[in-house]
């Protein structure tokens, strides 16, 4: 099946001209129609990035190298402004941590979800107004009628999301990008929020790139999962096989780092954490990133990137490791 995204050998950069950091090296990523992919990886890991380079919202401190973005028979990052703003919406859209920074504070939900609806779809004002209600009762939005013309103040945090997935949802997009959306909420309003996703993605084939720093959630969630490392991509595959079987070092650490049951945590076992610091982009080595943090490395690993391995009998399976 020809994958809905595929990113090729994506490389972004930040920093003046001369002292440019990769940010993002050589990136892989396939997403089929209809799949869950979980990203996941320290902070300054690069999936914020990564999800803005898709969505064609990279500020101006961010430097495309090289690489390709292909989605729907194009390559996103050649096509111009008025092009990927018809895709951005329209065939991809994304759901924020914070939806208050990404609501506009001044209009009211209905009005902002009807927006979106009269930018991409031929529908009039009214059919617009009457399509948002039923986003806003499609997402669990109580009294849809009454709640259209209210701020975003006005709402909790979790009901703020809600009304994002609403707009990210209403022109039925190809693929949503979901980047860290239940980190700010509390954890029963997180469930309901993956649920809800969870829920329309059943309901509309809908494919899900979801961001996260949370391994249990992505492995419940997700098909499949990537692992970032200070830019690279170091381990995928199925979620049971990257999860149940890691091969890369960092994988692994970050599995250590999941405390083994509640009980454990709360009975007052210390968790493990990964001693040391995700590189700053200025100091990116050119061989594994990781591996002044690795207990396995060998002293070549800092230099020489260790080349992808797959998985002799999962081909979906691969990893940057010499092991
Ligand atoms: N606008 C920018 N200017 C300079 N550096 C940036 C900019 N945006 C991101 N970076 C740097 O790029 C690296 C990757 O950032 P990114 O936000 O993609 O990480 P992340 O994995 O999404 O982290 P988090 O989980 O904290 O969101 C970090 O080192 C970050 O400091």
């Amino acid at each position: 099946m020809e994958p809905l995204l595929q990113v090729n050998n994506l490389c972004l950069s930040v920093g003046p001209m001369g002292r440019r950091g990769a940010v993002v090296r050589d990136l892989e990523l396939a997403l089929q129609p209809g799949e869950r992919l979980g990203l996941v990886g320290e902070s300054g890991s690069g999936k914020s990035l990564t999800a803005l380079a898709i969505m064609g919202l990279l500020s101006e401190a961010v430097t495309v190298e090289s690489g390709e973005i292909r989605f729907m028979g194009n390559d996103l990052l050649r096509l111009d402004a008025r092009a990927m703003r018809h895709v951005r919406g329209k065939e991809i859209s994304m759901i924020f941590q914070e939806p208050l920074t990404a609501l506009n504070p001044v209009m009211r939900v209905g009005e902002q979800i009807a927006e979106v609806l009269l930018e991409h779809r031929e529908l009039s004002v009214r059919d617009a107004r009457r399509k948002a209600v039923e986003l806003l009762d499609l997402v669990g939005i109580r009294q849809p009628a009454e709640s259209y013309a209210r701020y975003p103040h006005q709402f909790s945090g979790g009901m703020r999301q809600r009304v994002m997935i609403a707009m990210a949802v209403a022109c039925r997009p190809r693929l949503l990008i979901a980047d860290e959306p239940t980190t700010a909420l509390d954890v029963t309003v997180q469930a309901q929020i993956i649920d809800l996703l969870d829920r329309l993605q059943q309901e509309t084939g809908v494919a899900i790139l979801l961001i996260s720093h949370n391994l249990a959630l992505v492995g419940n969630f997700c098909n499949r999962i990537a692992v970032m490392y200070a830019g690279d991509v170091v381990e995928t595959g199925e979620c049971p096989d990257v999860l149940v079987h890691p091969h890369h070092p960092y994988t692994r650490a970050l599995l250590d780092c999941l405390p083994a049951e509640l009980d454990s945590a709360a009975g007052g076992e210390r968790l493990n954490e990964i001693g040391g610091q995700v590189p700053a982009p200025a100091d990116m080595a050119p061989g594994c990133r990781f591996a002044q943090r690795c207990s396995q490395a060998l002293p070549s690993c800092a230099s020489v990137l260790p080349p992808l391995r797959r998985h002799p009998e999962r081909p979906g399976t691969s990893w940057h490791c010499i092991e």
